[in-house]
């Protein structure tokens, strides 16, 4: 089978340093990885070159086995990637942004989705705020819901559980849980046990190499 996402021989330097070397992922449609390791040992950067933020110094990404870098322009719906600290326009309210990213992707018929998520990740009553208003889990909330409405092949999340208070953690993970039944491929950064989510995979950043940890118990 195609892996939905695939990374093959992945290095990358913040200038001559390099921050890990020869990384090789796949992760099927329909699968949830964790991926864990210490401070500072690239996690957020590999979400970077996944997600085409950063350019890698070897290697490629292949989304559905097609090559990926940052000059390609992504269809709608092909991945999604939630940064460790979201970034939202400052004079659109919460509502704003939902309307402008369905519509960017085409897909203003996803709005009663949005709406859902919304309500299931504690959000509603809020829509008619400025994201610059909110708490910061109530803006990776947000970001949740601006990635997931989407229904997207790939998700990229980094440390989504995070910020988030218990219940809302659990419903993140049964939101991803959903998304992932419903195929897409996911893969989360977490420094710690992520609630009410299995993984199939788990796979850690450490000493500048990637290896897999095989599924927590
Ligand atoms: N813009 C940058 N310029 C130079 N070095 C950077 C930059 N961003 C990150 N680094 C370095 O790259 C390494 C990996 O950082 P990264 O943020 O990817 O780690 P991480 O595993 O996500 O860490 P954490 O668990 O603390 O979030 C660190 O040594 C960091 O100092």
């Amino acid at each position: 089978m195609t892996a939905a996402l695939e990374a093959r021989g992945l290095g990358f330097s913040y200038g001559d340093e390099p921050v890990w070397e020869d990384v090789s992922l796949s992760l099927e449609a329909g699968q949830v990885a964790f991926l864990v390791g210490p401070n500072g040992a690239g996690k957020s950067t590999l979400l970077r070159c996944l997600a085409g933020w950063l350019a890698p110094s070897a290697g490629a990404v292949l989304l559905d086995g097609n090559p990926f870098g940052g000059r390609r322009r992504l269809a709608p719906r092909e991945l999604v990637y939630v940064p460790d600290v979201p970034a939202f326009y400052d004079d659109l309210t919460a509502a704003e942004h939902i309307s402008f990213v369905l519509a960017a992707n085409d897909a203003r018929d996803l709005g009663p989705r949005a709406e859902e998520l919304m309500g299931s990740l504690g959000l509603a009553g809020h829509e008619q705020a400025l994201p610059s208003s909110y708490s910061r889990g109530m803006r990776e909330k947000l970001a949740c819901v601006l990635a997931l409405m989407l229904s997207p092949r790939v998700v990229l999340l980094d440390e989504p559980h995070g910020p988030l208070d218990p219940e809302a953690a659990r419903a993140l993970s049964g939101e991803l849980s959903c998304a992932a039944r419903a195929g897409a491929a996911i893969l989360l950064s977490c420094h710690h046990d992520v609630p009410a989510l299995e993984p199939d995979l788990v796979v850690r950043l450490e000493g500048g190499r990637l290896a897999r940890e095989g599924v927590r118990a």
